[in-house]
């Protein structure tokens, strides 16, 4: 017989005791993505780290990527968990972080088909209109008296909040603030670090003396202010089962309507609808502010595809005067903005690193991945892969998108050579929710306003790494209101 062997395990950076290969990481003195690029081109695309005692498979191609999140989409179709991590998840009770099986799936569900239907999709247009709508006047009253700097940073983090606030809460609970409140701190809290892995910074170490204490109270806070909302929701009266009552559900009310025709197979507790909303908070809010962020940064430091996508926007609406806004009906013709949109994700992917584990061992690219591994995939890398992308792939054109690569759709590249919203049964179910998101408030931002750095100061690209890849300093511009619309 053949002599028993172990398994060929992906080749990785020497290591030391105790700390695997930490020291490689810290000596490069970047956030975690970049470090993982730069360690990717000595070691390959499937490469081994051991972080402190944890084993960690990088997929940094896409070719790898690939492998993992296509050819072995069910092996590696469940997410790691670990100590610090099980508190923000609730020990895997939401979505985000649920391992794969009847909860998952049915978690999942509920999301795609209730939170995410027609009916609610429709619901929130309106939403994101309001909110649009506000943040554009916002600018404008600030910006005729000599136009003052505008935190726009803070601005697109605000819109994106208040729209899946009301999305969630319906805008009719008065402590929709003091979640927002609180949300805010624990992301504050927990960013900086990845849950998944031990990430060598001096905020890590800082982190791990007193954050678990805190982010487990202020969790704890979050979690109860929505348990009094639940609790006053329920005992509010049902409204007499009038018909077309569905109309004007919020979220929160589909999860408790669903908790009590009770078809789901198991209790939807207060604790797992807790969960979701964090989740869906978590995933939805900090990302497409991020997105946002990034491109509107990225349009500045470029100025041709400033005025490319300018120009399209304002020739779409012409003529329709200063009061008018960019809807998402008007969106379909706009694809110049479409490829800026990708172009801004291909480069800034805001969750730049997909967390996986494999739920079987496997084989990837002819190395052996072990049951329970964490695997993550680098979408920053992916996306910047020169051989996918050519030469000039760190750099933002998005003409790239009109040329060879137009089957590049916003889910994903057929290559896997754009992931941002990852790829296979564990896909990010909020991508088209996203980009119409984003599309309809750069278009408006875009169209309503000419934008400028103060002082012709140049940006300050770098980058901050928690969960979410945020641009290290808020964005601050100057705008004036576009020469189209000032008074003749
Ligand atoms: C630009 C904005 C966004 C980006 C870049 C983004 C990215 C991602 C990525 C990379 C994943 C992991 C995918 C994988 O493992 O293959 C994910 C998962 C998820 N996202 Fe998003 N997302 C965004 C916006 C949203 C929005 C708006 C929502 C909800 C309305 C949302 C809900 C979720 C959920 C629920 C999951 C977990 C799915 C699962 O584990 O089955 N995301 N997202």
């Amino acid at each position: 017989g053949t002599k028993e062997t172990g398994p060929k395990l992906p080749p990785g950076p020497w290591n030391l005791p105790f700390i695997g290969s930490l020291h490689h990481l810290i000596g490069m003195k970047l956030p975690p993505h970049r470090a993982f690029l730069r360690l990717s081109r000595r070691h390959g695309p499937l490469m081994l780290l051991r972080l402190g005692e944890v084993p960690n498979v990088i997929v940094s191609t896409p070719e790898a990527a690939m492998e993992v999140l296509k050819t072995n989409d069910l092996a590696f179709a469940t997410r790691p968990s670990g100590p610090t991590l099980d508190v923000v998840s609730c020990g895997g009770k939401g979505l985000i972080f649920a391992p794969y099986g009847e909860h998952w799936r049915q978690m999942r569900k509920v999301c795609v088909m209730e939170l995410l239907s027609a009916r609610q999709v429709q619901r929130i247009e309106f939403i994101k209109q309001g909110e649009v709508a506000h943040l554009v006047e916002s600018v404008a009253a600030a910006s005729p008296s000599g136009s003052p700097i505008i935190d726009v940073g803070k601005g697109l983090a605000k819109l994106s909040n208040n729209i899946i606030a009301r999305a969630v809460f319906g805008g009719k609970c008065r402590q929709q603030e003091e979640y927002l409140r609180e949300l805010d701190t624990v992301s504050m809290l927990v960013g900086g670090f990845s849950p998944v892995d031990l990430f060598p910074s001096s905020r890590l170490v800082r982190w791990l003396s007193s954050a678990p204490r805190d982010v487990r109270r202020s969790h704890a806070r979050v979690q109860r202010i929505l348990g009094d909302i639940i609790q006053e929701r329920k005992e509010k009266k049902p409204s007499n089962g009038s018909a077309g009552g569905r109309d004007d559900e919020d979220l929160l009310d589909v999860l408790l309507r669903l908790h009590k025709e009770d078809t789901l197979g198991f209790p939807l507790t207060s604790e797992i609808i807790g969960a979701v909303v964090f989740d869906i908070f978590g995933a939805a809010t900090d990302t497409t502010a991020a997105t946002l962020e990034w491109a509107m940064a990225e349009l500045i430091r470029s100025p041709h595809a400033m005025a490319r996508a300018k120009l399209e926007v304002r020739q779409k609406k012409l003529g329709h005067g200063r009061g008018s806004t960019v809807t998402s009906a008007d969106l379909g013709d706009l694809h110049y903005l479409r490829m800026v949109v990708k172009e801004t994700l291909r480069l800034h992917p805001s969750a730049a690193l997909i967390h996986r584990a494999s739920q079987e061992s496997c084989r990837v690219m002819g190395y052996d991945i072990p049951k329970g591994t964490a695997v993550t995939i680098n979408a920053f890398a992916v996306g910047r892969d020169p051989v996918h992308w050519g030469e000039d792939a760190a750099e933002f054109r998005p003409e790239r998108f009109e040329e060879e690569l137009s089957t590049v759709e916003y889910r994903q590249g057929p290559q896997m050579e754009f992931i941002p919203f990852g790829a296979g049964r564990r896909q990010c179910p909020g991508a088209l929710f996203a980009t119409k998101t984003i599309e309809l408030v750069l278009a408006n931002l875009l169209y309503h306003f000419d934008w400028t750095v103060p002082g012709g100061e140049t940006l300050d690209m770098g980058e901050v790494f928690g969960i979410i890849v945020h641009t290290r300093s808020s964005l601050r511009l100057q705008a004036v209101v576009g020469r189209h619309l000032q008074d003749r």
